[in-house]
């Protein structure tokens, strides 16, 4: 499937069924200017920019230089031209560029949700590695969040996603952005799924976690996967003294 005459010319890209889900919650518009702040390999990317008929402006972005490659050659293939390609820190991004319509964040995560297609996930994670994760993947969503214009026309999306069906790398986490910044949960969109936890174990999530969606191998027939819509509705970051800020974006 990956050398076919129809493969090498472009027409197609081959993608896991939920990889699919976070592109169609993050609903891309012609003429936006959206931001992919962990993009490699390019399989999100590339939906992205055909979802916005190579019109407008995609940033795809990855922290690691050799997984670029592949998405250089991803976008080359399937002969996307409204891409830049750029690697940063997603965690910097809002001090190099922000005012995004949408940005997604397909979140570094542990990968619990495709032990199916990596067995070693099960076993070559400690308690500090889910830690690890859990600590970039609440640095990235803010940055995710403070890279979008609240006042986009058309947008103002941020959308989560993980392989991952661990409550401390989903709803932990969008818990943790619904304090920290003026965003509120939307509908996903998305016409199937399991319903986000409003609580697990003793922990309470905000009652609209609700919204976010579950996806699960022996439930949906595809890879363990989790799914946040997020609307911004200010430019200001809470609890930051700069009284610019709504109109700097
Ligand atoms: C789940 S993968 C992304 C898959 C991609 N969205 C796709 O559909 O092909 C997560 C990516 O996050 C990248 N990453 C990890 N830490 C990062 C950071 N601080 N800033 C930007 N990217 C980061 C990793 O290099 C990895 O490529």
């Amino acid at each position: 499937m990956g050398a076919t005459p129809e493969y090498l010319a472009g027409h197609y890209i081959i993608q896991g069924a939920a990889s699919f889900l976070p592109v169609m919650a993050l609903d891309p518009k012609e003429n936006e200017r959206i931001l992919d702040m962990c993009a490699a390999p390019g399989g999100k990317a590339s939906h992205i920019a055909a979802l916005m008929k190579n019109t407008g402006m995609l940033f795809a972005n990855d922290i690691n230089k050799d997984r670029l490659k592949a998405v250089v050659g991803n976008l080359h293939r399937i002969g996307i031209t409204n891409s830049i390609i750029c690697n940063y820190d997603g965690r910097q991004f809002p001090t190099i560029i922000k005012g995004f319509d949408r940005v997604l964040l397909d979140a570094p995560c542990t990968g619990i949700g495709v032990i199916a297609k990596d067995l070693s996930v099960k076993t070559n994670k400690e308690e500090v590695d889910i830690q690890r994760c859990c600590t970039l993947q609440r640095e990235l969503l803010l940055a995710a969040i403070d890279c979008v214009n609240a006042r986009s026309e058309t947008g103002g999306i941020v959308v989560y996603s993980t392989c991952s069906i661990l409550p401390e790398e989903n709803e932990w986490i969008i818990d943790y952005a619904l304090k920290k910044r003026n965003v509120k949960l939307l509908p996903t969109g998305l016409e199937f799924g399991t319903d986000g936890f409003t609580s697990y174990r003793q922990h309470r999530f905000h009652p609209s976690l609700k919204l976010t969606k579950r996806y699960y191998p022996h439930v949906h027939n595809m890879y363990g996967f989790f799914v946040a819509k997020l609307k911004k509705f200010s430019n200001i970051i809470p609890n930051q003294n700069n009284v610019n800020e709504e109109t700097s974006n």
